[in-house]
C-alpha cells in the first residue's frame, strides 16, 4: 500500500497535509499519535468513507481513488473499527461469513437458486469460518448469539469476518482497545499466527505502544494531520518529538 501526499480537508479544516506513506507487503505498520491527529480519517481514506482533498492511494496496482468503495473488499482491502458493527441477534458464525461476500461467486439469483456452484463455495467458506474461529480461541462460540458475548470478543469476532475475505490489506483500528490482559496477549498471538500464515499487510491504528511494539515492523507517527516521524517503535519511543506531542510540552 502506497499513499502519496493525501490531503483531506472539511470545509476550512486541514485533517491530513500531504501524508505519504508505505506499508510493505507482508508487514506490519503502526500508525500512532494523539487524540485528534488524524489516524482513524487516514483510515477512512484508504477504506473509501472519505475521498481526500488531493493525493493518490495505490493498493498494489489498484489506484483506490478509482474505484468505489464498494469494489474496495474485493481489491483486497478488509479493516475493523474502533467499536465494532456487528450483527447482534446473528450467531457469531453467520456474523463472521458476512466476510466472504467479495469472494463468492455468482449473484443474487444464483443464490436464491442454490445452485451446485454456490452450495460448494458455501461449504467451502463456512470450513473456513471455522477454522478462522478456531484459530483465534473463538471455536466454542460459533453458535452462540453475538449479544451474549463480552467487547473483546466483539473484537475476536470482526478480526475474523475480516480474514474471511482473505484481504492482502488489513486495517485494524485500536483492536487493544477496551480489551483485558488476557485478551491483548491472545491478540498478540493471533497477529504473531497470521503473520506466518496468511500473506496480508496490516496497518494498525493503536494507542497500545506495548503492543504496538510487540507486532509492528515500521511505525508512522502522526500530528495534526501530518507526518512526525517514521521507524521502528524503539526509535518513535525515544523521539523526544513524538514524547512532545503526546505529552504537550518540550520533552
Ligand atoms: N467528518 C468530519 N468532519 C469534520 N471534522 C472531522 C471529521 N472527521 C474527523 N474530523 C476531524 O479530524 C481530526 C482528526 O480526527 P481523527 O478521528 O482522524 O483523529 P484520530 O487520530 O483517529 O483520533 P483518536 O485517537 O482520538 O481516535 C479531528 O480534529 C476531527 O474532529
Amino acid at each position: 500500500m502506497t499513499l502519496t501526499d493525501v490531503s483531506l480537508r472539511f470545509g476550512g479544516i486541514h485533517v491530513l497535509e500531504d501524508v505519504s506513506l508505505e506499508a510493505e507487503p507482508g508487514t506490519v505498520l503502526g500508525l500512532v499519535g494523539p487524540n485528534g491527529a488524524g489516524k482513524t480519517s487516514l483510515f477512512n481514506c484508504i477504506s473509501g468513507h472519505y475521498r481526500p482533498s488531493s493525493g493518490s492511494i495505490r493498493l498494489d496496482d489498484v489506484d483506490a481513488l478509482a474505484v468505489r468503495s464498494s469494489r474496495l473488499a474485493e481489491a483486497g482491502l478488509a479493516r475493523t473499527f474502533q467499536h465494532p458493527a456487528l450483527q447482534l441477534d446473528a450467531t457469531v458464525l453467520e456474523n463472521v461469513l458476512l466476510g466472504a461476500h467479495s469472494r463468492l461467486p455468482g449473484g443474487p439469483v444464483s443464490w436464491s437458486l442454490r445452485l451446485p456452484k454456490t452450495r460448494r463455495a458455501e461449504r467451502e467458506v463456512r470450513q473456513e469460518a471455522h477454522d478462522l474461529l478456531e484459530r483465534f480461541g473463538l471455536g466454542w462460540a460459533a453458535t452462540r448469539r453475538a449479544d451474549e458475548l463480552s467487547h473483546g470478543l466483539h473484537k475476536g469476532i470482526e478480526l475474523c469476518r475480516a480474514m474471511l475475505s482473505r484481504p492482502t490489506l488489513l486495517l485494524l483500528d485500536e483492536p487493544a482497545a477496551g480489551l483485558s490482559h488476557g485478551e491483548v496477549e491472545q491478540f498478540i498471538d493471533s497477529v504473531r499466527d497470521m503473520r506466518k500464515d496468511f500473506d496480508v499487510t496490516i496497518v494498525v491504528v493503536e494507542h497500545h505502544m506495548g503492543v504496538i511494539a510487540a507486532i509492528t515492523d515500521r511505525v508512522f507517527v502522526i500530528n495534526q494531520g501530518r507526518e512526525l516521524m517514521e521507524g521502528t517503535a524503539e526509535e518513535a519511543r525515544n523521539d523526544p518529538r513524538v514524547v512532545e506531542a503526546y505529552l504537550g510540552a518540550p520533552a
